[in-house]
Protein backbone atom coordinates (compact mmCIF):
# COMPACT_ATOMS: atom_id res chain seq x y z
CA UNK A 1 0.00 0.00 0.00
CA UNK A 2 3.13 1.84 0.56
CA UNK A 3 2.45 4.37 -2.32
CA UNK A 4 -0.79 4.02 -3.41
CA UNK A 5 -3.47 6.88 -2.86
CA UNK A 6 -7.00 5.89 -2.15
CA UNK A 7 -10.13 8.42 -2.61
CA UNK A 8 -13.83 7.80 -1.22
CA UNK A 9 -15.95 9.09 -3.66
CA UNK A 10 -19.06 10.56 -0.99
CA UNK A 11 -17.66 10.46 2.48
CA UNK A 12 -20.39 10.04 4.44
CA UNK A 13 -21.37 7.96 7.18
CA UNK A 14 -19.75 4.51 5.49
CA UNK A 15 -16.86 6.14 4.37
CA UNK A 16 -16.09 8.16 7.33
CA UNK A 17 -15.94 4.97 9.42
CA UNK A 18 -13.36 3.08 7.28
CA UNK A 19 -11.11 6.29 6.43
CA UNK A 20 -11.12 6.51 10.87
CA UNK A 21 -10.63 2.84 10.87
CA UNK A 22 -7.76 3.04 7.92
CA UNK A 23 -6.16 6.29 9.98
CA UNK A 24 -6.30 5.08 13.21
CA UNK A 25 -4.35 1.67 12.61
CA UNK A 26 -1.78 3.57 10.97
CA UNK A 27 -2.22 3.98 7.22
CA UNK A 28 -1.03 7.24 6.33
CA UNK A 29 -3.51 10.00 5.67
CA UNK A 30 -1.82 12.08 3.42
CA UNK A 31 -2.39 8.84 1.10
CA UNK A 32 -6.26 8.75 1.70
CA UNK A 33 -8.42 11.67 -0.65
CA UNK A 34 -12.17 12.02 0.90
CA UNK A 35 -14.57 13.94 -1.05
CA UNK A 36 -18.22 15.45 -0.95
CA UNK A 37 -20.45 17.79 -2.24
CA UNK A 38 -20.65 19.40 0.98
CA UNK A 39 -17.79 21.17 2.58
CA UNK A 40 -18.84 20.59 6.40
CA UNK A 41 -18.90 17.10 6.17
CA UNK A 42 -15.37 17.14 4.67
CA UNK A 43 -14.14 19.79 7.24
CA UNK A 44 -15.04 16.79 9.76
CA UNK A 45 -13.30 14.26 8.33
CA UNK A 46 -9.73 16.73 7.71
CA UNK A 47 -10.16 17.56 11.00
CA UNK A 48 -10.34 14.30 12.73
CA UNK A 49 -7.78 12.29 10.34
CA UNK A 50 -5.82 14.78 8.62
CA UNK A 51 -6.49 13.53 5.49
CA UNK A 52 -7.00 15.50 2.18
CA UNK A 53 -10.47 17.14 0.95
CA UNK A 54 -11.95 17.93 -1.78
CA UNK A 55 -15.28 19.21 -3.38
CA UNK A 56 -14.22 17.79 -6.78
CA UNK A 57 -14.45 14.26 -7.33
CA UNK A 58 -12.84 13.91 -11.05
CA UNK A 59 -9.63 15.49 -9.13
CA UNK A 60 -9.78 13.52 -6.28
CA UNK A 61 -10.19 10.01 -9.04
CA UNK A 62 -7.52 11.53 -11.47
CA UNK A 63 -4.76 11.35 -8.41
CA UNK A 64 -5.98 8.06 -6.86
CA UNK A 65 -4.97 4.21 -8.16
CA UNK A 66 -7.85 3.22 -5.72
CA UNK A 67 -11.09 5.00 -6.03
CA UNK A 68 -14.03 3.63 -3.52
CA UNK A 69 -17.67 4.67 -4.64
CA UNK A 70 -19.42 5.22 -1.81
CA UNK A 71 -22.54 7.25 -2.36
CA UNK A 72 -25.84 5.81 -1.63
CA UNK A 73 -26.99 3.47 -4.20
CA UNK A 74 -29.77 5.94 -5.50
CA UNK A 75 -26.74 8.24 -6.55
CA UNK A 76 -24.69 6.44 -7.93
CA UNK A 77 -25.75 6.28 -11.80
CA UNK A 78 -25.07 9.74 -11.56
CA UNK A 79 -21.62 10.00 -10.28
CA UNK A 80 -21.09 7.61 -12.37
CA UNK A 81 -22.06 9.47 -15.42
CA UNK A 82 -19.60 12.57 -14.42
CA UNK A 83 -16.88 10.19 -13.90
CA UNK A 84 -17.58 8.36 -17.49
CA UNK A 85 -17.91 12.03 -18.99
CA UNK A 86 -14.69 12.76 -17.82
CA UNK A 87 -12.85 10.55 -20.30
CA UNK A 88 -10.64 9.87 -17.52
CA UNK A 89 -8.52 6.67 -18.14
CA UNK A 90 -9.47 3.71 -16.52
CA UNK A 91 -6.25 1.45 -17.09
CA UNK A 92 -4.66 2.22 -13.63
CA UNK A 93 -7.49 2.35 -11.58
CA UNK A 94 -8.92 0.25 -9.12
CA UNK A 95 -12.74 0.54 -8.38
CA UNK A 96 -14.38 -0.37 -5.06
CA UNK A 97 -18.18 -0.23 -4.54
CA UNK A 98 -19.73 -0.33 -1.36
CA UNK A 99 -23.23 0.28 -2.33
CA UNK A 100 -25.48 -2.32 -1.89
CA UNK A 101 -28.29 -3.11 -4.36
CA UNK A 102 -26.03 -2.59 -7.42
CA UNK A 103 -24.39 -5.76 -8.95
CA UNK A 104 -20.97 -5.71 -11.09
CA UNK A 105 -22.86 -5.33 -14.49
CA UNK A 106 -24.98 -2.74 -13.20
CA UNK A 107 -21.54 -0.37 -12.03
CA UNK A 108 -19.87 -1.07 -15.46
CA UNK A 109 -22.81 0.23 -17.25
CA UNK A 110 -23.32 2.96 -15.39
CA UNK A 111 -19.30 3.49 -15.84
CA UNK A 112 -19.55 2.86 -19.27
CA UNK A 113 -16.30 0.81 -19.06
CA UNK A 114 -15.32 -2.96 -17.64
CA UNK A 115 -13.43 -1.62 -14.79
CA UNK A 116 -11.68 -4.10 -12.74
CA UNK A 117 -13.57 -3.77 -9.53
CA UNK A 118 -14.02 -5.12 -6.12
CA UNK A 119 -17.67 -4.81 -4.45
CA UNK A 120 -17.39 -4.56 -0.63
CA UNK A 121 -19.88 -4.85 1.95
CA UNK A 122 -18.63 -3.26 5.39
CA UNK A 123 -20.35 -1.68 8.48
CA UNK A 124 -19.74 1.11 10.32
CA UNK A 125 -18.11 -0.71 12.99
CA UNK A 126 -14.81 -0.28 10.80
CA UNK A 127 -14.38 3.09 12.50
CA UNK A 128 -13.35 1.04 15.50
CA UNK A 129 -11.39 -1.48 13.77
CA UNK A 130 -14.28 -3.74 14.59
CA UNK A 131 -15.92 -3.77 11.40
CA UNK A 132 -16.78 -6.66 8.83
CA UNK A 133 -16.29 -6.35 5.30
CA UNK A 134 -17.57 -8.87 2.98
CA UNK A 135 -15.13 -8.74 -0.45
CA UNK A 136 -15.97 -9.88 -3.97
CA UNK A 137 -13.96 -9.29 -6.72
CA UNK A 138 -14.40 -8.95 -10.47
CA UNK A 139 -11.20 -9.02 -12.66
CA UNK A 140 -8.88 -7.89 -10.16
CA UNK A 141 -5.13 -9.59 -10.08
CA UNK A 142 -3.62 -11.26 -6.84
CA UNK A 143 -2.15 -8.37 -6.18
CA UNK A 144 -4.73 -5.85 -5.93
CA UNK A 145 -6.54 -8.76 -3.74
CA UNK A 146 -3.92 -8.11 -1.73
CA UNK A 147 -4.20 -4.48 -1.46
CA UNK A 148 -7.33 -4.29 -0.33
CA UNK A 149 -7.28 -7.00 1.76
CA UNK A 150 -4.72 -4.81 4.01
CA UNK A 151 -6.62 -1.53 3.25
CA UNK A 152 -10.06 -3.60 4.64
CA UNK A 153 -8.74 -5.46 7.17
CA UNK A 154 -7.24 -2.97 9.15
CA UNK A 155 -10.36 -1.51 9.89
CA UNK A 156 -11.62 -5.33 11.27
CA UNK A 157 -11.78 -8.34 9.33
CA UNK A 158 -12.43 -9.38 5.97
CA UNK A 159 -13.68 -11.87 4.14
CA UNK A 160 -13.90 -13.21 0.60
CA UNK A 161 -16.79 -14.00 -1.08
CA UNK A 162 -17.36 -16.77 -4.12
CA UNK A 163 -19.85 -15.68 -5.56
CA UNK A 164 -21.63 -12.24 -6.24
CA UNK A 165 -25.03 -12.98 -4.49
CA UNK A 166 -23.61 -13.37 -1.20
CA UNK A 167 -22.76 -10.14 -1.01
CA UNK A 168 -26.68 -9.99 -0.23
CA UNK A 169 -26.43 -12.40 2.32
CA UNK A 170 -23.45 -10.59 4.40
CA UNK A 171 -25.62 -7.46 3.91
CA UNK A 172 -27.92 -9.20 6.40
CA UNK A 173 -25.45 -10.79 8.62
CA UNK A 174 -22.91 -7.97 9.28
CA UNK A 175 -23.85 -4.09 7.22
CA UNK A 176 -27.15 -4.06 8.22
CA UNK A 177 -26.68 -5.87 11.66
CA UNK A 178 -25.44 -3.11 14.10
CA UNK A 179 -28.74 -1.38 13.50
CA UNK A 180 -30.16 -4.48 14.60
CA UNK A 181 -27.97 -4.67 17.34
CA UNK A 182 -29.06 -1.06 18.37
CA UNK A 183 -32.34 -1.36 18.09
CA UNK A 184 -31.93 -4.16 20.50
CA UNK A 185 -30.51 -1.49 22.59
CA UNK A 186 -33.01 0.86 22.15
CA UNK A 187 -35.47 -1.08 23.52
CA UNK A 188 -33.52 -2.22 27.11
CA UNK A 189 -32.97 1.54 26.94
CA UNK A 190 -36.41 2.24 26.78
CA UNK A 191 -37.56 0.49 29.34
CA UNK A 192 -34.90 1.40 31.78
CA UNK A 193 -36.21 4.84 31.42
CA UNK A 194 -39.97 3.57 32.17
CA UNK A 195 -38.43 2.33 35.25
CA UNK A 196 -37.25 5.22 36.49
CA UNK A 197 -33.71 4.92 35.11
CA UNK A 198 -32.34 8.90 34.48
CA UNK A 199 -31.77 9.14 30.58
CA UNK A 200 -27.73 9.13 31.58
CA UNK A 201 -27.86 5.47 33.59
CA UNK A 202 -29.85 4.22 31.17
CA UNK A 203 -27.80 4.46 28.50
CA UNK A 204 -24.87 3.60 30.28
CA UNK A 205 -26.52 0.17 31.73
CA UNK A 206 -27.44 -1.01 28.47
CA UNK A 207 -23.89 0.26 26.63
CA UNK A 208 -21.90 -1.66 29.44
CA UNK A 209 -24.06 -4.87 28.97
CA UNK A 210 -23.84 -4.64 25.44
CA UNK A 211 -19.94 -4.20 25.47
CA UNK A 212 -19.64 -6.84 28.48
CA UNK A 213 -21.75 -9.59 26.67
CA UNK A 214 -19.98 -9.03 23.22
CA UNK A 215 -16.64 -9.33 25.40
CA UNK A 216 -17.28 -12.35 26.65
CA UNK A 217 -18.54 -13.88 23.60
CA UNK A 218 -15.03 -12.99 21.99
CA UNK A 219 -12.92 -13.56 24.87
CA UNK A 220 -14.51 -16.77 25.27
CA UNK A 221 -14.38 -18.32 21.56
CA UNK A 222 -14.65 -22.61 23.01
CA UNK A 223 -17.78 -21.36 24.42
CA UNK A 224 -21.15 -21.36 22.54
CA UNK A 225 -23.32 -18.46 22.17
CA UNK A 226 -25.50 -20.88 24.01
CA UNK A 227 -24.04 -21.85 26.57
CA UNK A 228 -22.82 -18.51 27.59
CA UNK A 229 -26.40 -17.44 27.36
CA UNK A 230 -27.36 -21.03 29.63
CA UNK A 231 -24.70 -19.51 32.14
CA UNK A 232 -26.83 -16.15 32.77
CA UNK A 233 -30.08 -18.33 33.57
CA UNK A 234 -30.82 -20.01 36.72
CA UNK A 235 -33.07 -22.54 36.13
CA UNK A 236 -36.86 -21.69 37.75
CA UNK A 237 -34.94 -17.60 38.36
CA UNK A 238 -35.23 -14.27 36.43
CA UNK A 239 -33.63 -14.97 33.33
CA UNK A 240 -35.42 -17.96 32.50
CA UNK A 241 -38.52 -16.01 32.63
CA UNK A 242 -37.31 -13.23 30.34
CA UNK A 243 -35.89 -15.85 27.99
CA UNK A 244 -39.12 -17.67 28.03
CA UNK A 245 -41.33 -13.96 26.98
CA UNK A 246 -38.40 -13.80 23.93
CA UNK A 247 -39.28 -17.40 22.68
CA UNK A 248 -43.01 -17.02 23.15
CA UNK A 249 -42.66 -14.07 21.14
CA UNK A 250 -40.36 -15.92 18.36
CA UNK A 251 -37.36 -14.13 18.55
CA UNK A 252 -35.68 -16.55 16.55
CA UNK A 253 -38.41 -16.02 13.46
CA UNK A 254 -38.39 -12.25 14.42
CA UNK A 255 -34.58 -12.08 13.43
CA UNK A 256 -34.92 -14.32 10.48
CA UNK A 257 -37.82 -12.61 8.97
CA UNK A 258 -35.73 -9.36 8.80
CA UNK A 259 -32.86 -10.88 7.46
CA UNK A 260 -35.08 -12.41 4.56
CA UNK A 261 -36.11 -8.98 4.36
CA UNK A 262 -32.67 -7.44 3.93
CA UNK A 263 -31.94 -9.92 1.46
CA UNK A 264 -35.03 -9.26 -0.42
CA UNK A 265 -34.73 -5.44 -0.52
CA UNK A 266 -30.94 -5.49 -1.98
CA UNK A 267 -32.37 -7.97 -4.33
CA UNK A 268 -35.21 -5.21 -5.07
CA UNK A 269 -32.63 -2.83 -5.42
CA UNK A 270 -30.45 -4.70 -7.98
CA UNK A 271 -33.81 -4.68 -10.58
CA UNK A 272 -34.78 -0.64 -9.58
CA UNK A 273 -31.01 0.93 -10.13
N1 LIG B 1 -24.10 3.28 6.44
C1 LIG B 1 -23.78 1.99 6.53
O1 LIG B 1 -23.81 1.38 7.62
C2 LIG B 1 -23.38 1.23 5.30
C3 LIG B 1 -23.46 1.79 4.04
N2 LIG B 1 -23.08 1.09 2.95
C4 LIG B 1 -23.13 1.70 1.63
O2 LIG B 1 -22.32 2.85 1.68
C5 LIG B 1 -22.81 3.83 0.77
C6 LIG B 1 -22.87 5.15 1.48
O3 LIG B 1 -23.75 5.06 2.56
P1 LIG B 1 -23.69 6.13 3.75
O4 LIG B 1 -22.30 6.47 4.03
O5 LIG B 1 -24.55 5.61 4.81
O6 LIG B 1 -24.40 7.37 3.02
P2 LIG B 1 -24.20 8.92 3.29
O7 LIG B 1 -25.35 9.62 2.66
O8 LIG B 1 -23.94 9.14 4.75
O9 LIG B 1 -22.84 9.27 2.50
C7 LIG B 1 -22.75 9.56 1.14
C8 LIG B 1 -22.27 11.00 0.99
O10 LIG B 1 -21.98 11.21 -0.37
C9 LIG B 1 -22.42 12.52 -0.71
N3 LIG B 1 -22.63 12.56 -2.15
C10 LIG B 1 -23.73 12.20 -2.88
N4 LIG B 1 -23.50 12.35 -4.19
C11 LIG B 1 -22.24 12.83 -4.31
C12 LIG B 1 -21.42 13.19 -5.40
N5 LIG B 1 -21.86 13.07 -6.67
N6 LIG B 1 -20.19 13.62 -5.15
C13 LIG B 1 -19.72 13.74 -3.88
N7 LIG B 1 -20.44 13.42 -2.80
C14 LIG B 1 -21.69 12.98 -3.01
C15 LIG B 1 -23.68 12.69 0.07
O11 LIG B 1 -24.00 14.06 0.17
P3 LIG B 1 -25.45 14.52 0.72
O12 LIG B 1 -25.34 14.35 2.21
O13 LIG B 1 -25.54 15.91 0.28
O14 LIG B 1 -26.46 13.61 0.08
C16 LIG B 1 -23.31 12.04 1.40
O15 LIG B 1 -22.74 12.98 2.29
C17 LIG B 1 -24.16 3.35 0.28
O16 LIG B 1 -24.06 2.93 -1.05
C18 LIG B 1 -24.51 2.18 1.21
O17 LIG B 1 -25.22 1.17 0.54
C19 LIG B 1 -22.57 -0.18 3.04
C20 LIG B 1 -22.46 -0.77 4.25
C21 LIG B 1 -22.89 -0.15 5.48
O1 LIG C 1 -29.19 0.32 4.77
C1 LIG C 1 -28.49 0.17 3.77
O2 LIG C 1 -29.00 0.02 2.65
C2 LIG C 1 -26.98 0.17 3.92
C3 LIG C 1 -26.38 -1.12 3.45
C4 LIG C 1 -25.96 -1.83 4.71
C5 LIG C 1 -26.13 -0.85 5.76
N1 LIG C 1 -26.64 0.25 5.31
Amino acid sequence: MANKTIAFIGTGNMSYAIIGGMVKSGFDAQHIIATNRNEEKLAKVSADFGVQTTTNNLDAIAQAEVIVLSVKPQMMAELCQTIQASGIDFKNKLFVSVAAGITVTRLREMLGHPVRLVRCMPNTPSLLGKGVSGLFAADVSVDEQTLIEQVFSSTGIVVWLDEEQKINDIIAVTGSSPAYFFLFMETIEAKALELGFSAVQARQLVEQTALGAAMMACDQQAISLEQLRANVTSKGGTTHAAIETYKANHINKITSDAMDACIARAKEMEQEL
